[in-house]
């Protein structure tokens, strides 16, 4: 806690929020990892295999042997020992060159089509497993997340690999092998000559190495500042109501401005760190080079060498050293790479809480008998949200859960949908514990309507469909007619075929009440979960929405939070919950008799309806 916070004074708005930095990853190259990552390239083996081989074969050739031509075409025809220069000689050399310049750029065409083709299939591949884990995963997992970190994994991090797996692999493969191949051209055509030049090589290495060290900590700093530029836009975005309803806006943009001029400067450090590179390698390679003409000179004199090795040497040295200058300006992209797949996997690799047990049952159809037993539950260690409660149901039921805030209401249905496991106790349905079955089996015949109803962006007929896929469009309008949403949609612009917003915005809360209410009758569970909206409407819709919801109740077991006196007082039990424990429960006459606790709750909403 900073001493501001200490003396009780307000936080200044550049630390307002508080983000849970990534953790830093301490090995630049985890190789299990890097295997793992390839093996994504594994299906296109075949296909990629053939193609990349004699296209890189061809690349790496033509551009071995176009300086050895250079040799040739000055020591045999330019200024052969002993002869006359052979014009006929030096256009055979000019057109072998010609042939091998095309054949080295139809390779190279070639093979940036196939890479990036592939490239993209693997990146495609890895997103689509990445969401479909991302799916199963439990409530747990997003409890601990902000929306916004998720996303970024499968957008920004996925992304972050994309370069490596169209070009990146292949150019670094074939840099590899030029390397090794000029490596092995210049020893063996004149070792004296060839060792000269590589001295300055060890040192190079020396100097680069420290330099690496920092380049690849200042890089985890820059991700460590975007993901937080993530977070907090992802924040702003979904809060945007409420910052500007508080006019929050200047604080907000001031915070903003603080964390985006952090990861400028943290971008600008990394940056020019990886820039130093290049003159580390400019100096090496200029030693380099004075030293091949100053030894190849002696070596001339000597006529230990022609002119042409030579020049063909000063070629090849600046072939030699390219492919060093692309490592070095790759190994930022390789640590970005290996830090996004650490994230992607840590996420691929998080097993859901809640998991299916191997020989899990199929639920049968439910009649609807809800029973739990001893239930002890709790979202974190030592903090109980749940304590043993207990609660027999019987099909066809609808029970009203009543409660102060923070009671434990939501928390009971989060277990019946088995969101979460309970620490102690069971839900059975119909006798059988819900941890037995499936989850699919459990959840097709468990409907639940919250209160925050979603809709997603799409028509309204797209957003019925969501309670069953195969419902046909006569099924959707049935539905939509039972619980009286039929008029106001047809009333909308495109009736059906209304396009809505994601979440819905465009629509009143009433509206959305009765589009989920639809989407849950064409679902037809046999039990129902409904958290009630707490948002006040007007009469006549309150008229309506009770009247949907008398059907949608008909012939299920549901279980209500209940905020609605003219709810509650339907339920054929009410269950009034203080801290996690069920304190009283029977009908609304009963429940008054007593004064107690739910006593308590109606007169308070009396006294503020009055008030
Ligand atoms: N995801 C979560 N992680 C940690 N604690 C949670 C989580 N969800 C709820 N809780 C805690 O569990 C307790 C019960 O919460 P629950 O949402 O069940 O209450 P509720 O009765 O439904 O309240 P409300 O009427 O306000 O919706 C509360 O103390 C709450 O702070």
């Amino acid at each position: 806690m900073s001493e501001q916070q200490q003396k009780g004074q307000p936080r200044a708005s550049h630390e307002r929020f508080i983000y849970k930095d990534d953790d830093a990853i301490e090995k630049p190259f985890n190789w299990a990892q890097v295997t793992r990552l390839f093996s994504y390239m594994k299906p296109y083996r075949k296909q990629l295999l053939p193609v990349i081989i004699i296209t890189m074969v061809l690349g790496t050739l033509t551009r071995l042997a176009i300086p050895a031509l250079i040799i040739m075409a000055i020591d045999h025809a330019i200024q052969p020992k002993g002869a006359d220069p052979s014009y006929t000689k030096l256009y055979l050399y000019a057109g072998l060159m010609l042939t091998l310049y095309i054949i080295q750029w139809a390779a190279n065409t070639y093979r940036i089509k196939y890479t990036n083709m592939i490239g993209q299939q693997v990146i495609y591949d890895l997103r689509a497993d990445l969401f479909k884990h991302i799916q199963k995963l439990s409530f747990r997992f997003f409890d601990k997340r902000p929306a916004g970190s998720v996303l970024v994994r499968v957008t920004n991090d996925v992304n972050a690999l994309q370069d490596l797996f169209t070009n990146g692999v292949v150019n670094l493969l074939m840099d590899c092998i030029q390397l090794v191949g000029i490596v092995i051209i210049l020893l063996l055509w004149n070792w004296k000559l060839g060792l000269a030049i590589m001295i300055t090589v060890p040192l190079m290495f020396v100097v680069s190495t420290a330099l690496r060290r920092r380049i690849r900590f200042a890089w985890q700093d820059v991700r460590m500042k975007q993901s937080r530029i993530n977070a907090h836009l992802n924040e702003s975005i979904q809060g945007m109501r409420v910052t500007q309803a508080y006019t929050q806006e200047k604080a907000n943009f001031s915070f903003f401005t603080n964390i985006n001029s952090t990861n400028i400067k943290a971008w600008n450090k990394a940056s020019a760190m990886n820039q130093m590179f290049g003159p580390i390698i400019e100096v090496t390679s200029a030693v380099g080079t004075l030293i091949l003409f100053w030894y190849g000179a002696h070596l001339i004199q000597a006529d230990e060498i022609t002119v042409g090795v030579l020049v063909g040497f000063a070629n090849y040295i600046g072939n030699f050293w390219d492919p060093i200058n692309r490592l070095g300006q790759m190994y930022a992209q390789l640590l970005i790479a290996m830090a996004s797949s650490e994230r992607i996997f840590e996420f691929i690799d998080e097993k859901p809480t809640v998991g299916e047990q191997v020989d899990a049952i199929e639920l049968p159809r439910i009649r609807g008998d809800v029973n739990f037993d001893s239930i002890v539950f709790e979202y974190e260690k030592g903090r109980p949200a749940l304590r043993g409660i207990s609660l027999d149901v019987q099909a066809g039921q609808t029970i009203a859960l009543v409660g102060h805030t923070g009671s434990g209401k939501s928390t009971i249905m989060n277990l019946l949908c088995r969101f979460y496991d309970p620490v102690h106790g069971a839900v059975r349905i119909d006798g059988i514990d819900i941890r037995n079955v499936s989850i699919e089996s459990l959840r097709s015949q468990v409907g639940v309507v919250l209160q925050d109803t979603f809709i997603f962006s799409g028509t309204i007929r797209e957003n019925i469909r969501f309670g069953r896929l195969n419902a046909t469009d006569d099924e959707i309008v049935k539905a939509a007619t039972a619980v009286d949403a039929h008029d106001f949609i047809m009333s909308l612009p495109d009736g059906y075929d209304t396009e809505v917003q994601e979440r819905g915005n465009s629509l009143s809360m009433g509206q959305r009440q009765l589009l989920s209410f639809a989407r849950a009758l064409l679902a037809d569970p046999r039990v129902l979960i409904l958290d009630e909206a707490t948002a006040s409407i007007d009469t006549e819709t309150e008229l309506k929405i009770q009247e949907a919801l008398k059907k949608l109740l008909k012939g299920r077991t549901s279980f209500i939070v209940a905020h609605r006196l003219s709810t509650i007082r339907n339920a054929d039990r009410i269950v009034v919950l203080d801290h996690g424990q069920i304190v009283e429960q029977g009908s609304h006459d009963e429940l008054i008799r007593e004064q107690g606790t739910y006593n308590g709750l109606i007169e308070a909403q009396y006294r503020f309806l009055s008030a």
